[in-house]
């Protein structure tokens, strides 16, 4: 049986890649897309989309409404993907989400959302199987080097900073080591933002500039040795088999999940 897929954001990078995915993908069924700006178009009247009648809603309450769909994906911006995101749970429309910058208290309130309704969801903040490989190295790595800064890099379009990946990375190694002040204890930044933003005494540094797709370092250092832990997407392709993986689990899930690695590592 085909998974039949909403997709918003379809005009995006990741959106329209996505799109592509779908489409080509055998056991999967492209059944809308939502976008704000081709309300009653088709796909097939979107530059660089298959040439295919697939309805496009502005209106996701309309489209969840009237399209049958399994999944509902979103690659836009948090403060509507959130929106997106409540919206398919009330109509029993799986998300899966790759959209970064959701608070803790929204992830929160999905969860109860999504558990309540024992409806599956799935928030990836980054859906590279590399990335969630070098999040778990980290992780790992924290345990005996609790000395870490985490240097992420992006295109210069990106609208949030620190990355999701970045923040993700920061709360798997929080959960391995305690809590620590790192560099000189009476350390002064004469330039604001010098050391970068602070959790839990890690260090996170966003750097942003044309050229760039997304890009994590992980940099440990303790007595007279460091250790780098680095993934690179170089393209928007390096998230489709994530995504792909996802769709066909959250089908699976009765709950909410946060991060590829909690179901990607127990296959
Ligand atoms: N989890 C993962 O593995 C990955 C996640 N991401 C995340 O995915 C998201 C999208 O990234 P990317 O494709 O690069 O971004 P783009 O800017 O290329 O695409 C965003 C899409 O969202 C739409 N959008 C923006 N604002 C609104 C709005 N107010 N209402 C409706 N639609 C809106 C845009 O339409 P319009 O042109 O009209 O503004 C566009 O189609 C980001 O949050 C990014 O961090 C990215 C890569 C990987
Ligand atoms: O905006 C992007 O491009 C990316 N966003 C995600 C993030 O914020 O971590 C995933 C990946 O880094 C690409």
């Amino acid at each position: 049986m085909n998974i039949k897929v909403i997709i918003a954001g379809p005009r995006g990078k990741m959106g329209s890649e996505a799109v592509n995915m779908v489409y080509h993908e055998a056991n999967f069924e492209l059944v809308a897309c939502i976008d704000r700006k081709n309300n009653g178009k088709q796909v097939k009247d979107i530059e660089g989309l298959p040439d295919i009648e697939i309805p496009i809603f502005d209106n996701p309450n309309e489209c969840f409404q009237n399209v049958n769909a399994d999944v509902f994906v979103d690659l836009t911006i948090p403060e509507i993907g959130f929106e997106h995101t409540k919206l398919a749970l009330q109509y029993n429309i799986r998300p899966v989400i790759g959209t970064t910058g959701f608070t803790k208290d929204q992830i929160t309130e999905l969860t109860y959302l999504s558990n309540d309704k024992q409806i599956g969801c799935l928030i990836a903040p980054n859906f590279a199987i590399g990335a969630v490989l070098m999040m778990q190295f980290a992780q790992m790595a924290a345990k005996f080097f609790p000395d870490v800064e985490i240097i992420e890099k992006h295109h210069d379009q990106k609208l949030d900073a620190p990355s999701g990946t970045a923040i993700k990375t920061a709360e798997l190694i929080m959960d391995t080591r305690n809590a620590k002040n790192q560099g000189h204890p009476e350390e002064k930044e004469t330039l604001q933002g010098a050391r970068g933003a602070n959790i839990d005494g890690m260090r996170i540094h966003s750097m942003r500039l044309p050229g760039l797709v997304a890009h994590q370092e992980v940099a440990f250092g303790s007595s007279g040795q460091t250790l780098t832990i680095k993934h690179d997407s170089y393209n928007r392709q390096s998230f489709m088999e994530g995504i792909k993986f996802a769709i066909e689990e959250v089908m699976l899930l009765k709950g909410l999940i946060y991060g590829l690695e909690n179901i990607l590592l127990n296959k």
